[in-house]
């Protein structure tokens, strides 16, 4: 079955009336002749941040399965009022969220991996529909429980659904058309990457490149599905970037909210490290004058929870943010407390590897730490330096 699959973040959906467009979107594929869809969202932007919020008012250390189970609702709203939006075009829809959408997850809450998966409800859905909607980032373990696949993981489950679908390209929209040499609300000067390899993105995407999420992109590249970045706009879809086998440039990430851990030892500090290697949490090692630290770069919350697993008694743990160069052959990150100093230094490096795109004033978002910066070394960069 010829089957075109999509996912809409939470950047498209910030207002109930963003799923009429989308909607006339998937009509219009369907229109040109386009046999199937299967469309996977996010939740509306925000939704996330604020079912976790009404978490902890309600219990400040809830049950990770409980938080899970919580959080996928935003994307459930999300499939629920895009199916709607469907539906009252006239058009065959249905709706599928992690209990029917047949991924199967370990029971790891908070940022459960892939198991395994069952393409015949998806597919099932789809001869008797000409639309199916997938709520994004979620799963069921084996006993059946509701599982998070973590932040902006609604990628990985559009890729996961092509796969499974034996489909070789994915359409990832955006509020911005592709990738670029930086995050370009942060850096005017950003450019953007017609092509970009998978290992190129995903590195990126661990050090906070946020617009395609790492797990995503290898997924993608273990079952060699071709990503096509897009954004819709009132002239139809535009495309930005193709991921594929091909592409290389030199770039720089932030990442915010990262937390560094200060251990006891260097070598309480290492077998941390081994730890959340093993868990696929991305970190880099700190050496400096404070002492043996790790910095825990995304899916902070599941790192942190996972450390303290350990019974590990760490000195202190504080927030930070990572701005990473990533050069021709060697990564550089340099964490910084004061966010409007990361991304003053971010427009610096940028402006440094790229002369031409001039020195513009950089983007600004609210400040939030305190300002002090330290230099490290990255556990799994090809140089650590500062
Ligand atoms: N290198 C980069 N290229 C493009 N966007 C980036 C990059 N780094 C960070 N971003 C950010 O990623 C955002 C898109 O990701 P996200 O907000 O998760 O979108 P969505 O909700 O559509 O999944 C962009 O708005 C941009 O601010
Ligand atoms: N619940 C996810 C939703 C998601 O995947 O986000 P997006 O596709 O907007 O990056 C999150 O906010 O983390």
């Amino acid at each position: 079955m010829n089957v075109t699959v999509l996912k809409f973040g939470g950047s498209s959906f910030l207002h109930p009336g963003d799923f009429g467009p989308i909607a006339q979107h998937l009509a219009k594929r369907l229109a040109e002749g386009e046999n199937k869809i299967v469309a996977v969202v996010s939740a509306m932007s925000g939704t996330t941040d604020d079912l976790n919020a009404v978490m902890l008012d309600v219990n400040k250390q809830p049950k990770p399965s409980n938080v899970d189970a919580a959080l996928a609702i935003g994307e459930m709203l999300s499939a629920c009022l895009l199916e709607a939006a469907v539906s009252g075009l006239g058009i065959r829809v249905q709706s599928l969220n992690g209990y029917s959408l047949g991924i199967r997850s370990n029971s790891e809450f908070g940022r459960a991996s892939v198991e395994s998966v069952d393409a015949s409800p998806v597919i099932a859905a789809l001869q008797e529909n000409d639309v199916v909607i997938a709520a994004g980032g979620q799963a069921i373990d084996q006993f059946g429980r509701l599982t998070f696949l973590g932040r902006n993981s609604s990628d990985l489950t559009a890729i996961v659904i092509a796969s499974m679908l034996g489909q070789r390209v994915c359409e990832i929209y955006s509020d911005v058309p592709g990738i670029y040499t930086a995050d370009p609300h942060l850096v005017p000067g950003a450019l953007l990457l017609p092509e970009i390899a998978y290992t190129t993105i995903a590195r990126m995407s661990r050090h906070g490149a946020k617009v395609l999420h790492h797990r995503a992109v290898e997924y993608a590249e273990k079952h060699a599905v071709t990503i096509v970045c897009k954004t819709l706009t009132n002239d139809g879809a535009v495309t930005g970037t193709i991921v594929g086998g091909h592409g290389n440039a030199s770039s720089v990430t932030v990442a915010r909210d990262t937390a560094v851990l200060r251990c006891g030892s260097l070598a309480e500090r290492d077998e941390l490290c081994a730890l959340l290697d093993q868990h696929d949490v991305s970190a880099v090692c700190i050496d400096d004058n404070c002492g043996a630290s790790i910095c825990i770069l995304c899916d902070v919350d599941f790192g942190i929870r996972r450390v303290a697993l350990t019974g590990s008694h760490l000195v202190s743990i504080e927030s930070r943010t990572a701005v990473t160069e990533h050069g021709s052959s060697r990564l550089r990150v340099h964490l910084e407390a004061d966010y409007e100093q990361a991304i003053t230094r971010a427009c610096q490096i940028h402006q440094r590897m790229y002369p031409a795109t001039g020195g513009e004033i950089c983007g600004r978002r609210p400040a939030k730490q305190r300002s002090s910066s330290l230099l490290i070394r990255a556990n799994n960069a090809p140089e650590n330096t500062q």
